[in-house]
């Protein structure tokens, strides 16, 4: 595989020019009926154009919460990759990596060459992508830590390479930001004092200045705003507060004490025109932040990273369902000893993260009424204790026990080391790279109609997040390859590529197998643009 080739899709229903890529896209479901007694599946497929932009232009990266251990490592790794620098370790020379991030180590399969054998890619050969050592990063912190100071304290990058990146990060400021002792723990007081004073609205318009100035004084085009900051507890939502873009803007006016810091936070960011992502679990994207950026046509999306046991359990409880067994006890544990743990040692912020992790189960147990029946699930439990001493080396210890064939048991135990910003940080360049792509993805039935965007909250990041957002209405999966399909197959259909399906026929159907030796199978022409009905029946 050749990770530099250019890609080029040579088909009828797909056309380049300077500024887009553009697509005519069959988009195919099955459409459901249900009657007392009978189940009626009908295909149908309706007609999509899509336009995507060629242009990247320059981006920025705004992290709330830089001096943390995540954001520390993530400009560790940017920096590293970018210069290309390497470390000495007691196993010898390392290189940088972004082992971990589904666009820069991960591949797609692009098709099949002559041969029958499968062709992959890197999933940012795709389409065009901000290159990571491109980005640009700035940020806010209650801690006024410099980013080489807060990457010793992280305790997370090798000494070796702390020491090559010393001087440039020690350059490195957070910007002061938003404290509000009464949303994150109390032990978390002695890092506040670099700080925005002020009323709420105040505040507001500070981080607006902000992100002014560090679209202006480096030259962007766009920036995207991410919460890598403590996790909050969850606000009181308030009916004629949190409700509307209006009450919202009302109440921060009014210095209403239940708007949390996040929450500002995303306001200013999609008031500036910026994507705001949460990787925390707290309800910062309350219904009146939705409004608000469906207004102003940015995207929001969260809610926190996906990065190691819980990723996990989104694999594992999907592989067990779909087997037909039926998990009916999961017991999560792990410690850990980095500041995260701290703050999620106080009893509100752990509550914020017990529900992330534990509603990551719901889609699959509820997509087998045979093993559940309405409302069952599995006995779950979520334990997090801080243990200073492992730092931000997580162990996670899980217990899987389901019913297998004859009320048998079978349990699965699994002890899982995950060194949390190492696993999170390439999590935090995926949603930035990803989120940038799909606001330059625009839909339109024909040309008689304007141009429009995904919906506001971004589900299809929902991969590298526990609880991913969704717009009103729509489901939320959780199974992990069922997102990494959704993903893949969006950038496929920008390209007017049709969904991955793995059924490889040509090396199952022997009159297909034939004309695959032959040749015969790839001579026909790609295939033509559907006849394009908004609505067929299926009947060609
Ligand atoms: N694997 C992972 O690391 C992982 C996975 C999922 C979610 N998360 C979440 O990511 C967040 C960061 O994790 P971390 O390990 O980097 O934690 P951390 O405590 O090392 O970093 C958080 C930083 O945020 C700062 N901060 C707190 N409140 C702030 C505010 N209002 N404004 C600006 N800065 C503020 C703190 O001073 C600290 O430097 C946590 O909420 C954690 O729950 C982490
Ligand atoms: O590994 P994972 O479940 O995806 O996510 C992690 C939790 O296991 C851990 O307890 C918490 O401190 C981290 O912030 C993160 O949420």
């Amino acid at each position: 595989m050749n990770s530099s080739s250019k890609i080029t899709v040579s088909s009828p229903n797909l056309k380049y020019t300077e500024d887009f890529i553009y697509s005519d896209y069959d988009y195919e479901e099955t459409l459901v009926t249900k009657t007392e007694h009978e189940l009626v599946a009908k295909p149908y497929h309706t007609s999509l154009k899509i336009r995507t932009g060629r242009k990247v232009g320059k981006v920025g990266v705004m992290l709330v919460g830089w001096g943390g251990n995540n954001g520390s490592t993530f400009t560790a790794a940017v920096l590293a990759n970018r210069h290309q620098l390497s470390w000495n370790t007691k196993n010898g020379q390392m290189n940088p990596n972004w082992y971990g991030s589904i666009t820069q180590a991960s591949t797609v399969r692009l098709g099949l060459d002559e041969k029958g054998s499968d062709v992959y890619v890197t999933m940012s050969q795709l389409l065009p992508m901000v290159h990571p050592d491109d980005l640009v990063i700035d940020g806010w912190d209650i801690s006024p830590m410099n980013l080489a100071d807060a990457m010793v304290r992280a305790k997370v990058i090798d000494y070796d390479l702390q020491q090559k990146l010393r001087k440039q990060m020690l350059t490195m400021k957070p910007r002061p930001a938003i404290y509000d002792p009464d949303f994150i723990a109390a032990n978390q007081a002695d890092r506040a004092v670099n700080l925005i004073r002020g009323t709420r609205y105040e505040q507001y318009l500070q981080i607006r200045a902000d992100i002014k100035d560090c679209r202006d004084r480096h030259k962007l085009d766009k920036v995207i705003v991410l919460w890598t900051a403590n996790t909050e507890r969850f606000c009181e939502v308030v009916s004629g507060v949190h409700d509307s873009s209006d009450n919202l803007e009302k109440a921060l006016r009014q210095n209403n004490s239940e708007i949390s810091p996040s929450t500002i936070f995303a306001l200013a960011a999609i008031d500036e025109g910026c994507c705001y992502i949460n990787g925390s679990p707290q309800n910062t994207i309350v219904q009146g932040v939705v409004e608000r950026a469906e207004k102003n046509g940015v995207f929001v999306a969260g809610d926190d990273f996906k990065s190691g046991q819980t990723k996990l359990k989104s694999v594992l409880v999907d592989f067990l369902v779909s087997a037909g067994l039926k998990p009916v006890s999961i017991v999560s544990y792990n410690h850990l000893g980095n500041n995260d743990g701290k703050n999620l040692s106080a009893p509100r912020q752990f509550r914020s993260k017990e529900i992330t992790k534990s509603n990551v189960v719901d889609d699959m147990v509820e997509s087998n009424p045979l093993l559940y029946k309405p409302g069952e699930k599995p006995d779950h439990v979520v334990v997090i204790k801080y243990v200073p001493y492992v730092g931000d080396s997580k162990r996670a210890m899980d217990e899987y026990t389901s019913e297998i064939l004859l009320h048998g048991t079978n349990t699965i135990a699994v002890h899982n080391t995950c060194e949390d910003s190492l696993l999170a940080v390439p999590l935090i360049l995926d949603l930035v790279l990803l989120a940038e792509l799909f606001s330059r993805v625009a839909f339109r039935r024909d040309e008689r109609q304007e141009w429009s965007g995904m919906h506001a909250v971004l589900s299809p990041l929902a991969y590298l997040l526990k609880a991913p957002l969704v717009p009103p209405g729509a489901p939320v999966v959780n199974a992990l390859f069922k997102q990494r399909a959704c993903a893949e197959n969006i950038l496929r259909a920008c390209l007017a590529l049709p969904p991955a399906h793995h059924m490889q026929l040509e090396h199952k159907v022997p009159m297909l197998m034939s004309e695959l030796h032959s040749g015969a199978m790839f001579k026909s022409s790609p295939q033509a643009k559907k006849q394009k009905v908004a609505h067929t029946n299926g009947d060609q």
